[in-house]
């Protein structure tokens, strides 16, 4: 269609291409690259203001890019024939008559994107409203407004997913809820996309990690790699002989702490050489092990980073 048909052979579903949004002097996405696959579920992370939903909003064609592309299934959103068919997508709160009822919300989008009206019911069992579908929506809870929200993006059954925020309002049987259907949504071969400023959220839910900070690419890497690659871990001892084992471990570079008596968090170094140290000078250890960082120390720590960049770049640019 573009005469780039060659790309298509790589299955990429969602391509951010140099995106760049400014409003007015606030730049709010900053040169923005990176590509989402199906087949997984991507986490989108960064601090409030970081540019989430700008992006997410110039996937789906509600911004217009100043410079760059957003594209889905190698099109732009003005290109799709059927855009709830190709991506279904969960925003900022919807705009629902607050007098209609959930039905016939998702009757007339259905009616007007040609939608069958079998899928409606469908879409209710699937975000279990139907106790509800006949009330009110103005009525709905928070978290029924989300299922509700998330119905709508699975209308047309699209093979791409982009969901801002999408445990927002729910509670801890909807949170569960929802990881349960979107990691099946992706094992289905969708892709889905969910951004959330819930770190160990998407710790559970997401395999694949696209981190932003100040509206620049900080990560884009599996939550394995992040968390490994940006996480402090320490290996945590007990040992009868903390002290004289904490006496031969010391050196350049090793950090070592003892929160209590008998226990020593060593930074620096990897368990198998507090092992072999211990063994070499016949010191018993009770428990030897190496705490990972979480995903949430390894976010704050990349994101903090993002903040003193901006300040130092902003005052050399102002
Ligand atoms: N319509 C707008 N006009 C002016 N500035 C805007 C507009 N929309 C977003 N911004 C600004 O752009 C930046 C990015 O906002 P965005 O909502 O994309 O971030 P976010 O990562 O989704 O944040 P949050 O987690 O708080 O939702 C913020 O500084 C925001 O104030």
């Amino acid at each position: 269609m573009n005469g780039r048909s060659g790309r298509r052979t790589v299955v990429i579903m969602i391509e951010i291409e140099h995106l760049t949004k400014r409003y007015g002097k606030k730049t709010a996405v900053d040169d923005l690259t990176f590509n989402v696959k199906p087949g997984v579920v991507t986490g989108f992370l960064g601090p409030n203001g970081a540019g989430k939903s700008t992006t997410m909003r110039a996937i789906v064609g509600l911004d217009a890019p100043t410079s760059g592309l957003a594209r889905v299934n190698g099109k732009h959103y003005s290109e799709f024939q059927s855009p709830l068919s190709e991506v279904g997508a969960l925003l900022e709160a919807k705009s629902v008559h607050a007098g209609r009822s959930a039905h016939n919300h998702l009757l007339a989008l259905a009616r007007t994107h040609g939608i069958p009206k079998r899928r409606v019911q469908e879409v209710i069992d699937l975000v279990g409203l139907h106790e509800v579908a006949g009330k009110r929506v103005g009525g709905f809870s928070l978290g029924m407004g989300q299922r509700l929200g998330i119905a709508v993006a699975l209308l047309g059954d699209p093979a791409v997913l982009i969901l801002d925020e999408p445990v927002n309002g729910l509670d801890p049987d909807g949170v569960k809820w929802i990881r349960v259907l979107l990691k099946g949504l992706a094992a289905e071969g969708r892709t889905v996309f969910l951004s959330s400023h819930l770190m160990s959220e998407l710790a559970q839910t997401a395999e694949h990690l696209v981190v932003i900070g100040q509206g620049r690419l900080l990560a884009d890497t599996t939550v394995d790699d992040f968390v490994s690659g940006n996480g402090k871990s320490r290996v945590r001892v007990v040992s009868p002989d903390a002290a004289r084992l904490a006496e031969h471990l010391a050196g350049p570079g090793i950090s070592i702490a003892s929160p209590e008596k008998g226990v020593l968090e060593v930074s620096g170094t990897e368990a198998a050489v507090v092992g072999q140290t211990a063994a070499a000078h016949g010191l018993v250890l009770h428990e030897l092990r190496t705490d990972r960082g979480s995903l949430e120390d390894a976010f704050m720590q990349l994101t903090a980073d993002a903040v003193e960049y901006r300040q130092t770049t902003e005052g050399a640019t102002r």
